[in-house]
């Protein structure tokens, strides 16, 4: 699962607070309850005495509020700050050391970096750039620089922007969540002559920093071992995946060379144990790399803008194939600040806005009327894309910036690509008419595809028995239509209310469905519940499920982000791969991931997903105002239009595709192992996972 989905609030342990029991009276208070007048025979009605207020709970007081000191957060709540304590997060400790070396790179301080994987399970990353500040910190004396970046959150140079232009860092987190949670990591820094170092474990020096020797050189090297009381005692770093990153950071910046080191004991598959990546041409490099043996239709589109204000630099390198690549028919990569953002963002959306607009001129130009069919869908339908922005300030969504937000990311992309690829098109006239040609076929094919699947939905949804709660959206034609899956019949008020009617259908489900995974046959058939979602997805009854019966592009279940919403989630998670995979496979299934939270003050008002997110928001919009922070108890609680805007609508929502991992079987232990009827197995998987058991499942 991802950090997005929804999840118990960690902080209370995923429960909400228990209503206070009423406290029973106490004999002094019945006394004075008494009628003052002895009561007549034909008593009047006296008003109703108020039920007394809770007796106070002597033991919640300042006392129970805890406060928790420098780095101990990060090891209480891993998740916050890395996603999780899974393989993937323990990896993201070493991106988070390595963006600081390729930061220093792209400032153009450093020239190389090394990276090492020893045999004894550290990594180290060193780089010869400017060298982390040892001198006093003005304002911890007593501290070096260096000890306050290990040691304290939120510190960096990064924030102004004058030590570094366009980084990835951010925040002034990265480091200082690496060293607590590893058990220990080493820092030398190369600066002012000598070579420093001082040592950390969980977090907390082992000394004050130390001027080991008169030195000429210039850097930084970090080596740690992640903590095992994090990561448990299985967790190591794997080769493969160490070398994949560090070679995917060579690609995106063109003037640094990394070197690569893994000791023998530690290579189990065929990654090399020395290597060295220097790539002169950057993501055309890559891209040629990444289709070798493909047939493309197109050369590689690529170049590099530098905007001379300083706003920013884009380089990209997209190709066009007619089969598709491996066993995918596109793909894109998207990098901001060298951080990759595997969720996209507004730099992929300036991307496709720019071949689309040009695409189509030159359809115009060319006198083909039907470009006008084209959209930026057609265009990326058989493209391989890898884009890389460099700006000030980046917004991203979350600490492990998955996606980026920032609005002039769009822009500055979209006018960097506008006029190379408009000369691209020009320049090879044979090939850009091939390549027109070929997205007009797509278009065509696509409405082709609609106006059957329009026909399909109409004599279907003539025939089809559709179940009464059922608020069926009014457009024919599947494509662009949603399902909305939705907890409890408050919530499905809402949600009629705050959906576009033309597009989005609600069906409300009462409680918790039954166990797919436990159930018999029989049973199921019973179901009513079931068999009402059956319906309405365009499944008749006793039927097998066949993909072009899908009466709606998405199906979206939509439950409240507390525990009970991730059980019904996981519920039809497990109806949907049980009864009919080929739409999980197909991309079919998503979550809607509601807010947790409402934080406002005066006109500005944000919406927090986790806790982690409304750290963000404070610290971003609010900073030194007191915000009034509400949390929503469920779907039920929203104003229509609040649903509307947070959780439904296509242009602000945010929602989470499932998908399956690769290894079916795996994914067939798990649903067993979680879902299943033997309680051992599940408690075992639950000691063995602790509190993160639902991401293998990979949404
Ligand atoms: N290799 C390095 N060379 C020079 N300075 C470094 C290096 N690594 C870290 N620093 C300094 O330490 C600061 C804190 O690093 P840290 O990783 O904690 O946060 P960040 O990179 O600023 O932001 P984020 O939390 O978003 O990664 C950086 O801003 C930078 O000033």
């Amino acid at each position: 699962m991802t950090s997005s989905t929804p999840q118990p609030n960690l902080f209370n342990g995923g429960e909400e607070p228990k209503d206070s029991q009423p406290v029973p009276e106490t004999s002094s208070r019945a006394e004075k309850r008494q009628p003052a007048k002895p009561v007549a025979s034909n008593p009047v009605k006296t008003p109703e005495t108020p039920t007394p207020p809770p007796a106070p709970d002597s033991t919640y007081g300042a006392s129970s509020i805890e406060v928790l000191e420098g780095l101990e957060p990060v090891r209480m709540r891993p998740g916050m700050y890395i996603g999780g304590t899974d393989e993937k997060a323990l990896h993201h400790l070493f991106a988070e050391v390595l963006d600081n070396a390729m930061d220093e790179a792209v400032a153009n301080h450093a020239k190389a970096i090394w990276v090492e994987l020893d045999a004894d399970g550290y990594v180290s990353v060193r780089d010869d750039g400017r060298g982390i500040p040892v001198d006093p910190h003005p304002k911890y004396p007593g501290k070096s620089a260096l000890e306050v970046i290990m040691t304290v959150l939120h510190s960096g140079g990064k924030f102004s922007g004058k030590a570094y232009a366009t980084s990835g860092g951010l925040h002034g987190v990265g480091a200082s969540v690496v060293n607590a949670l590893s058990e220990r990591l080493e820092v030398t820094a190369w600066r002012d002559g000598f070579e420093w170092q001082q040592n950390f474990a969980r977090g907390h020096s082992l000394g004050p920093i130390e001027q080991i020797q008169p030195s000429k050189k210039r850097g930084t090297k970090m080596r740690f071992l992640p903590d095992v009381e994090i990561f448990g005692s299985t967790a190591h770093f794997k080769p493969a995946r160490l070398y994949r990153m560090t070679k995917a950071k060579a690609y995106l910046f063109r003037g640094v060379q990394i070197f690569w080191k893994c000791a023998t004991s530690q290579i189990t598959d065929q990654t090399p144990p020395e290597d060295k990546f220097y790539f002169p041409n950057g993501l055309a490099d890559y891209l040629a790399e990444r289709i070798k043996g493909t047939e493309a239709l197109t050369d590689i589109f690529s170049g590099r803008v530098e905007r001379k204000d300083d706003a920013g630099a884009v380089e990209w390198a997209v190709v066009w194939s007619g089969a598709g690549f491996d066993d995918h028919d596109s793909f894109v990569q998207s990098y901001c600040n060298t951080i990759p953002t595997p969720d996209g963002g507004t730099h992929e959306a300036g991307l496709r806005a720019a071949l689309t607009r040009s695409l189509k001129t030159y359809a115009e130009m060319t006198g083909d009327k039907r470009g006008g069919l084209i959209t930026a869908e057609d265009v990326a339908a058989y493209a391989g894309i890898v884009i890389s922005v460099f700006i000030r300030n980046p917004e991203f969504q979350g600490q492990t910036k998955d996606r980026l937000s920032s609005s002039d990311a769009a822009r500055l992309v979209e006018r960097a690509l506008a006029d190379p690829f408009d000369h691209w098109l020009t320049g090879s006239p044979k090939q850009a008419e091939k390549l027109l040609q070929y997205i007009i076929e797509r278009a065509e094919e696509r409405l082709k595809k609609r106006k059957d699947k329009e026909v399909q939905r109409a004599s279907a949804t003539r025939k089809l028995r559709l179940p009464g709660k059922l608020a069926d959206c009014s457009r024919q034609d599947a494509i662009g239509t949603e399902l909305f899956i939705v907890e409890g019949d408050s919530a499905g008020g809402s949600a009629k209310q705050g959906r576009n009617r033309n597009t989005q259908a609600i069906l409300p489900l009462r409680g918790k469905i039954l166990n797919v995974a436990s159930a018999t046959v029989d049973k199921l058939r019973q179901n009513s519940e079931l068999s009402d979602l059956g319906l309405a997805l365009g499944v008749q009854p006793g039927a097998k499920f066949k993909e072009e019966d899908l009466r709606y592009e998405r199906i979206i279940i939509m439950t409240d982000a507390d525990v009970d919403g991730a059980h019904i989630a996981s519920l039809l998670i497990t109806f949907f791969y049980r009864t009919m995979p080929a739409m999980v496979r197909n991309g079919n299934l998503y979550l809607a991931l509601p807010p947790l939270y409402r934080l406002s003050h005066g006109k500005e008002v944000h919406y927090a997903k986790d806790d982690s997110h409304r750290a963000e928001i404070l610290a971003k919009h609010f900073k030194g105002k007191k915000p009034e922070i509400g949390r929503f108890k469920g779907l039920g609680e929203m104003m229509p239009a609040q649903l509307k805007e947070t959780t439904m609508d296509p242009k602000t929502r945010t929602l989470a595709r499932v998908t399956l991992p690769h290894e079916e079987e795996d994914i067939e232990d798990l649903v067993e192992t979680l879902m299943g009827r033997k309680p051992e197995l599940r408690y075992r998987y639950i000691q063995d996972h602790a509190e993160f058991a639902a991401e293998d499942l990979d949404v």
